[in-house]
């Protein structure tokens, strides 16, 4: 039997199939079919064979970019735990991979993309958050390439020795996310992405964080913690901080209004900014959808300790954009009556009452699961599930004729 080829502009593992009678006509079934994979819309029809492709399992990418320290990985073992299943590093791989694999997801980092390592940096006199020290060309190729669903050997950054490993071997998952410094920098991978996230974490936040961290875990001092953020601040404002105007929803960490000149960055101010008409994206609201509202929920049903919590949403404009900003300053003092702040908040995308409560309690122990940043980033993982799952739906909605070569 001939092989047919058949030119798609669906990648190439898009779920295809003929249609009759074109089948019976041309004499062929499906295991005859060879897809080739391209974007040319030019493709000339040279007979009537009809394929129909639903892309149902093209990748969906996902983009995360904060500084170093920021709770990026915090995020994402949430957004992981949403989909369910655990995220590990690839099995029987470089045990150094900054890689996560769950059933749905892969979130990669983009330091795998600094193209100097920690020596090259030094002698160069750059710092990995400047774009001279990563190589966009690459992260740009392999992202494209997954999201084509073709799997690529990504390089490894090793974080422990300091050095760039034998690459590792991605293959395409359903959901890719792109998590670190640049994710939105290079506007070819920018255009790539489905949906992006910025963590804004102001500089007295980040510094008590760092310490924390820092101090209490690596056994840095605290003069070298001052040291590292001051070293890194000018090209932290260069060129991660501006990303956040392209950013689809940012979430905004503030030290707390609640306590007048407190330092002490434990109470924080956290913010959703959501961006307006973004496909698949429909922002979360409080109350009344466009409204400005402020809500103190402290009372009866919700147990609070000093200095209080204080919601507040409504419409704002973020870098010329539309957006809806939803804010809490404060924190929880009993994480199971969150169900009376959950049942107050419209667009959550929760598939049974109370999931948001349920996915906060089961990581109760994850650092800010008190505040705002464990609450929005719980929401934006929520949110990304809807998302993915629109875009599913959408494409299997919309079949793609493609023609026979
Ligand atoms: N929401 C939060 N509330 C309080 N502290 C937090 C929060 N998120 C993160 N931290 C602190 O910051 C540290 C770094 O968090 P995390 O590892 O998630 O960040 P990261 O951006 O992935 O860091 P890196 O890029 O350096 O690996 C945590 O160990 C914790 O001390
Ligand atoms: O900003 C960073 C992102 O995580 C790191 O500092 C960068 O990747 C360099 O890593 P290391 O400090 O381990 O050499």
């Amino acid at each position: 039997m001939a092989v047919c080829t058949v030119y798609t502009t669906q990648s190439l593992h898009s779920t295809c199939s003929i249609s009759t009678p074109t089948k019976n006509h041309l004499g062929f079934n499906q295991k005859h079919v060879v897809f080739y994979s391209t974007n040319k819309k030019t493709t000339k029809r040279a007979s009537s064979a009809v394929i129909t492709c639903s892309a149902d399992t093209q990748t969906v990418v996902i983009g995360l970019a904060a500084d170093s320290g920021c709770g990026k990985s915090t995020f994402m073992r949430r957004l992981t735990s949403v989909f369910g299943g655990a995220a590990e590093p690839p099995r029987g791989g470089n045990p150094d991979s900054n890689t996560l694999i769950s059933d749905t997801t892969t979130v990669i980092c983009l330091d795998d993309y600094h193209s100097l390592d920690r020596t090259g940096r030094k002698e160069k006199g750059v710092t990995a958050l400047d774009p001279r020290a990563n190589n966009f060309d690459l992260m740009y190729e392999q992202v494209k390439a997954i999201k084509d669903g073709t799997a690529v050997e990504k390089p490894i950054y090793n974080h422990v020795t300091g050095l760039l490993d034998p690459p590792e071997l991605i293959k395409p998952p359903k959901i890719l996310v792109i998590e670190g410094l640049h994710p939105m920098y290079d506007q070819r991978v920018r255009d790539l992405l489905d949906f992006s996230i910025y963590l804004d974490i102001s500089n007295e936040v980040k510094f008590a964080w760092k310490i924390q961290r820092d101090m209490a875990e690596r056994g840095h001092s605290l003069e070298s913690i001052k040291a590292s953020i001051e070293a890194r601040k000018p090209d932290f404002d260069a060129y991660i901080d501006p990303q956040k105007q392209y950013a689809d929803a940012v979430i905004e960490v503030l030290p707390t209004q609640l306590i007048p000149d407190d330092n002490e960055g434990k109470v924080l101010r956290v913010k959703l900014i959501m961006k307006e008409g973004v496909e698949f994206f429909s922002p979360v609201y409080l109350f009344d959808e466009g409204s400005s509202i402020s809500w103190i929920p402290c009372g009866r049903k919700l147990t609070c300790s000093y200095p209080g919590i204080k919601f507040s949403y409504g419409p704002d404009a973020y870098y010329g954009h539309e957006v809806s900003v939803l804010e809490m300053d404060g924190q929880f003092d009993r994480l199971d009556e969150l169900i009376y702040v959950e049942s107050h908040l419209s667009n959550i995308s929760t598939k049974f009452y109370g999931e948001v409560t349920q996915q906060m309690l089961k990581h109760a122990d994850f650092p800010g699961s008190n505040n705002g940043t464990g609450l929005f980033q719980t929401i934006v993982g929520l949110k990304i599930r809807d998302l993915f799952e629109q875009i599913v739906a959408s494409r299997a909605k919309t079949p793609v004729e493609a023609t026979k070569a």
